[in-house]
């Protein structure tokens, strides 16, 4: 399917600078279109709200937080959340966290996170995971809890700790060991170990890989952006914008989502994301591809980074806020899962949410004042743009007979994004909802669509409103 699209799209695509004056021309054209909207029609009978939320600064793995546990780091997550909204704990009535490569100690890190910030122990806590959609599952989950009567406040979250992920011993080895510890002699001991071989030893590292294919995500973001002509150069390009405006935002303060962490035995407090790094054209240039080698485009300074961080928000009824005095920032609106050929297909989510979730709620391209768009890969992120402006891709696997189109680009990502600020897997989701309703209000627009791509070849699209109470920080 992949040269597939590659062949459609190389005599339908246009080169890169073309589709670039393409993208201002059209968004200038959607600006003056642009009309007074109405309101989303709320679709679970509460007018769920995002209040508020925070995060952690985004670290870049094995610096600032590498000796700590991932709890710890959802902990203050869960405490600066309590802290900058100010409810006590014992408003919360259930806690949905996120988490891809759990910890083994802590399988339900949103309870053991919970307890540790000292959440009442009758306060229940769950654990999802769905990839790098897992904090986006995190809030869907609350908003499904509170549609259905069960709950009205529920924080919602996720982390990611790269610095320490679980190696195993190989699976011989670990049958060994366990044969070991059921054995009943020292005669039954010694034979076990003796016939230990040198290949036991070999260990078992956690690969960011797509189990069904074997496939690492950066590969596949290599073959995806070569399928859809995404060069190295626009890859650069677009890398280069995600940490010039990600600079530019942290200088102006835009990230008030953040809350500062103190790390044991660390001198201060961590209080910035520490992978955002403007390079030049030509350092980015130099690098060597990173996956595939030696004629891939795809590099360091293109993908996202293994990055360790947490994130909590903090959702309810509309009711349930103005009964607590809260302003919230955002009514969740909607959102939708597509699940595609983890294959060929595998970072294609926003390409396939985005349509979806726009038809679903009856809205246009131009209606929407802010994308934020997880950015797994900069070719990845070129290569979902281009399926959106193919009528070939949308005749062929949406089921449209004209394309999607592109979205307005000065409205997307104007705060960087995951290639920039960092890509803690299962706390992004959060990210880009807090920073969608910090840019709803900064840039005065109504709606802003979210969308992400995950491993397994799923993804997800959400809309949030602006709400009349919707403040700065
Ligand atoms: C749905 C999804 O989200 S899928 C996405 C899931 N995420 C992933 O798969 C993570 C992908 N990323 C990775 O695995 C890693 O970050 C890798 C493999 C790409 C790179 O890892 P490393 O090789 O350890 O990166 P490292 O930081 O050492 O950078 C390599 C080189 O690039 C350089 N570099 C990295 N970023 C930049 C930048 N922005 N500008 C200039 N140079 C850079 C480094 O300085 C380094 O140069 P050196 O070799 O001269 O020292």
């Amino acid at each position: 399917m992949a040269s597939q699209i590659a062949r459609s799209l190389l005599a339908t695509t246009r080169p890169t600078t073309t589709l670039k004056f393409d993208i201002a021309r059209r968004a200038l054209s959607v600006t003056a279109t642009l009309q007074q909207k109405k309101s989303l029609k709320d679709k679970t009978g509460k007018n769920v709200v995002l209040v508020d939320g925070v995060r952690t600064p985004f670290l870049v793995s094995f610096t600032d937080y590498a000796k700590m546990m991932p709890h710890e780091l959802a902990r203050h997550s869960l405490l600066g959340l309590l802290h900058k909204t100010g409810i006590p704990k014992e408003v919360v009535d259930y806690i949905v966290y996120g988490t891809v490569i759990q910890e083994v100690k802590t399988s339900n890190i949103g309870r053991e996170a919970a307890l540790a910030a000292g959440f009442s122990d009758r306060t229940p806590a769950h654990t999802v995971t769905m990839a790098c959609i897992s904090s986006n599952q995190a809030i869907t989950t609350g908003v499904g809890m509170i549609a259905a009567g069960a709950y009205d406040v529920i924080v919602c979250g996720g982390v990611e700790f790269m610095s320490d992920v679980p190696i195993r011993h190989s699976r011989k080895m670990r049958s060994l060991l366990l044969k070991l510890n059921r054995a009943k002699t020292p005669a039954q001991r010694l034979s076990l170990l003796a016939s230990i071989r040198p290949d036991y030893f070999a260990p078992e590292l956690p690969a960011v890989a797509e189990f069904s294919s074997g496939e690492t995500m950066g590969h596949s973001a290599d073959r995806l952006a070569a399928a859809f002509g995404a060069t190295r150069a626009e890859q650069d390009e677009y890398a280069l914008r995600s940490h010039t405006l990600a600079a530019e935002a942290q200088a102006k303060g835009h990230f008030t989502d953040l809350i500062p962490v103190k790390v044991d035995g660390k001198d201060g407090v961590v209080e910035k994301d520490n992978g955002i790094r403007v390079s030049s054209p030509e350092q980015l240039a130099k690098l060597r591809p990173a996956f595939v080698k030696p004629h891939g485009t795809v590099t360091a300074a293109n993908s996202s980074f293994l990055t360790d961080g947490a994130s909590a928000c903090l959702i309810m009824s509309e009711a349930k806020a103005k009964e607590l005095g809260l302003k919230p920032k955002a009514y969740l609106r909607d959102f939708t899962y597509v699940a595609q050929d983890p294959v060929d297909q595998l970072l294609l989510g926003p390409a396939y949410g985005i349509p979806k979730i726009l038809e679903k709620s009856g809205l246009q391209l131009g209606d929407i004042d802010t994308w934020e768009i997880h950015e797994a890969f900069a070719g990845q992120i070129l290569a979902n743009l281009k399926a959106m402006d193919s009528d070939w891709f949308a005749q062929n696997y949406l089921g449209k007979q004209t394309k999607v189109g592109v979205p307005d680009m000065n409205k997307w990502n104007k705060w960087g994004g995951s290639l920039s600020i960092g890509h803690p897997f299962a706390a992004t989701g959060v990210r880009l909802a807090m920073h969608t309703a910090h840019r709803l209000v900064k840039e005065d627009g109504q709606f802003g669509v979210i969308s992400a791509c995950a491993a397994g070849g799923q993804g997800v699209a959400m809309i949030l409103e602006r709400h009349p109470d919707a403040h700065t920080d």
